[in-house]
This record gives C-alpha cells, sequence and structure tokens, in this order.
C-alpha cells in the first residue's frame, strides 16, 4: 500500500513557515544514541537512531498524538520537544521560541507528564502539587488555592495527605497528573499518562484536558501506544515507527486509507486445521500469533473466508472469529510499521 509523499507523510510541508495556528514546529529532527559497551568492550546496545528526519506541526487547541509501539522514539521526541534533550540535528519551535537554541524557555511554555515520578515519589500529593504550582511562579496562597481546586476536579483530594511512593501505579500517576496542572500552561505534554489507570481515573484525566482546551485553548501533546485511547480522544496522530513519522492525519482520514479492508480474526482450539484446503489457503495471508490468526481482507473476501471456516469441517477446530472495521493498529501494519507492541485496551 501506497505510504503517500514525504510531506503528506509528516503532515507539513518542509522548509515553510509555521501557519498562526501553529503552536509547535518541528523540522528535520535528528537523535542517535551512541552504542553502549558491556563488559570487556562487547556492545551491549547498538548505536539508535531514535529520531530520524522527523517533521510535525502542531495547532492551537488540538490534542495531537504520538502513536507507535514500544521503542518506535515517542519518548525521545517528546524530550526533545520538551527542552529536556538536545537534538543532533534540526529545529523546535515552540509559541515562536526556538527551544534548541533556549531550551530553559520550555518551562514557561509548557506543562511535562513523563513516564517517571521519581522526583516526587516523597511527596505528599497535597505538597507535589503545590510544590510544582510554586515551581511555577505562583504564590503560596495562588499554589494552595490551585492545588485545591485540582485535587478536588480529580477526586484525590481524599488521599492528599499520601506519600506518592505508598500509593498505587494508576493513583501515583493520578497524582502526577494532577501536578502537572497546577500553574495553568498553554501545552500540555503527556507521555502515556493514562498508563495502569482504572476506566474513572481515565475518565477524569480526559475530563480534565477538555476543560483547559475549553476554558484555555490548551494544546496536547499525548504520547500513546493505545490504539482505542488514540482513535477516541486525538483530532489528530502521527505514527511513528523506527524513529520516523510514517502517516500524520486524523484518526478517521488514516483509517479511510484501509477503510476497503476487514479484519478477521479467528482462534483455533488447538491448531489451525492445514488438511483442510480453505484454511490452508487462507494461512498464507494470516498473522499468526499461536492460535490466534489475523487477516486484513477486501470485506468479499473476509465473507467467502467466514462462510469456508464457520461451513465445513474447519468448524470443529474454531473456538471463535470476530470480523471488525480496521483500527489504527491496521492502518499502523498497512503502512509497513514493523514492531508488534500496540495495546487496544
Ligand atoms: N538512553 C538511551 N541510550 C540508548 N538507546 C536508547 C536510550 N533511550 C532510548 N533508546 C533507544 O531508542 C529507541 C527509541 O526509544 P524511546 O524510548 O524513544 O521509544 P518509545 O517509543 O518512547 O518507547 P516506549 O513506548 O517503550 O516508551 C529505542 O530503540 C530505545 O532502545
Amino acid at each position: 500500500m501506497s505510504t503517500g509523499t514525504a510531506q503528506e507523510q509528516n503532515g507539513t510541508a518542509a522548509g515553510a513557515a509555521a501557519g498562526p495556528d501553529v503552536v509547535c514546529a518541528v523540522r528535520d529532527l535528528v537523535k542517535t544514541y551512541p552504542a553502549v559497551r558491556g563488559r570487556r568492550g562487547a556492545p551491549a546496545l547498538p548505536e539508535t537512531r531514535a529520531s530520524d528526519g522527523v517533521c510535525l506541526e502542531v495547532r492551537r487547541g488540538e490534542i495531537f498524538g504520538l502513536l507507535g509501539p514500544n521503542g518506535a522514539g515517542k519518548s525521545t521526541l517528546v524530550r526533545q520537544l520538551t527542552g529536556l534533550m538536545r537534538p543532533d540535528a534540526g529545529s523546535v519551535t515552540l509559541l515562536g521560541h526556538d527551544l534548541v537554541r533556549h531550551p530553559e524557555r520550555a518551562a514557561r511554555l509548557l506543562a511535562y507528564l513523563g513516564q517517571e515520578s521519581t522526583a516526587l515519589d516523597e511527596l505528599t500529593v497535597s505538597l507535589a502539587a503545590e510544590t510544582t504550582g510554586r515551581l511555577r511562579g505562583l504564590d503560596v496562597r495562588a499554589a494552595r488555592a490551585a492545588r485545591d481546586d485540582v485535587l478536588e476536579e480529580l477526586g484525590l483530594t481524599g488521599i492528599a495527605g499520601r506519600p506518592l511512593k505508598k500509593l498505587s501505579g494508576g493513583q501515583r500517576r493520578l497524582a502526577c497528573f494532577a501536578a502537572a496542572l497546577v500553574g495553568e500552561r498553554p501545552v500540555l505534554v503527556l507521555d502515556e499518562p493514562t498508563t495502569g489507570m482504572d476506566p474513572v481515573a481515565r475518565r477524569a484525566v480526559w475530563s480534565a484536558v477538555d476543560r483547559r482546551r475549553e476554558r484555555h485553548g490548551a494544546t496536547v501533546v499525548l504520547v500513546t501506544h493505545n490504539v482505542i485511547e488514540a482513535e477516541t480522544v486525538l483530532d489528530r496522530v502521527a505514527v511513528i515507527d523506527q524513529g520516523r513519522v510514517i502517516a500524520c492525519d486524523t484518526p478517521a482520514g488514516l483509517k479511510a486509507r484501509v477503510s476497503g479492508e476487514v479484519r478477521l480474526e479467528l482462534v483455533w482450539r488447538e491448531s489451525a486445521p492445514l488438511d483442510v484446503p480453505e484454511v490452508a489457503e487462507l494461512r498464507g495471508l494470516a498473522a499468526e500469533s499461536g492460535r490466534r490468526w489475523v487477516l486484513r481482507l477486501p470485506a468479499e473476501d473476509a465473507r467467502a473466508a467466514v462462510a469456508a471456516v464457520t461451513g465445513g469441517p474447519a468448524f470443529a477446530a474454531l473456538d471463535d472469529f470476530t470480523l471488525a472495521t480496521p483500527s489504527l493498529e491496521d492502518v499502523y501494519l498497512a503502512l509497513g510499521g514493523k514492531t508488534k507492541g500496540l495495546v487496544k485496551s
């Protein structure tokens, strides 16, 4: 399947000036981690180009996603977007500021929720939120007022006095998210914010994000490898694979690229009955994972395949089957995504 031109893939015209509604413009970003040597000089980790010519434009007020499997280069990219890591080459412009030359300006412009919370772990939920507000220039009264509002909004008041290190993974994540919201910033950069959260906490996160978009026109950059979350909350999404942006569009626009296809999943009781000719024929089209086969087929072929496996001798070997319209995972695979590992829950 065609992946379009390089400019289309990046969702921007390379080299063009950023438009007035562009909050963050990334041009030709490159970052290579050097090889790491193990014992006796043997290479433990090869050299890795984690950002490989990334171009992006994030517009005012949108939730812009970076979607890709583990190791695709999402965190490396956001660390450069937030001034925490210097790129080897390329530019990052945030609200008109050159963050490669002036990384120290990032703290005034954005709130960053990274994957680790170690810096806050010793503090109580309350103090983590208040301290973040103070570090962002609020006086004591304003920081405490903002802290109380955010903890109430996210349902954390009841555990405000507990240290982060004594909370569950999901509670800790929510507390770190709360702290990131104190002392409003126009841009929120959230690296997998809902990891480990139950559905109630997830909803609280997305409601809080929506409120800030409505009230202040906040812009959100969200890292995720969860395709369901991506389809539900994102306005636009850059699909990242091996340090490159392989597509950038709305979730619906991306899914339209594979709209002629249907996803057929077959789960066999023990193993596939390869002595049935129709099953043997399907095998060449299937991505196999244990007893589970996944096939992306034109709708007509999918119907024929279902008829073949449910109507004949293969049926006795079949444990379950599902037919579904394509998800962003199918888009990722159709675009040539190499690594498995996107999550669907
Ligand atoms: N400090 C480092 N030194 C060497 N290689 C690194 C380092 N950090 C990341 N990498 C490598 O760079 C690549 C991109 O990693 P990165 O953490 O940016 O991916 P990711 O998409 O954020 O993954 P995840 O979803 O697991 O967080 C991976 O191959 C990773 O092993």
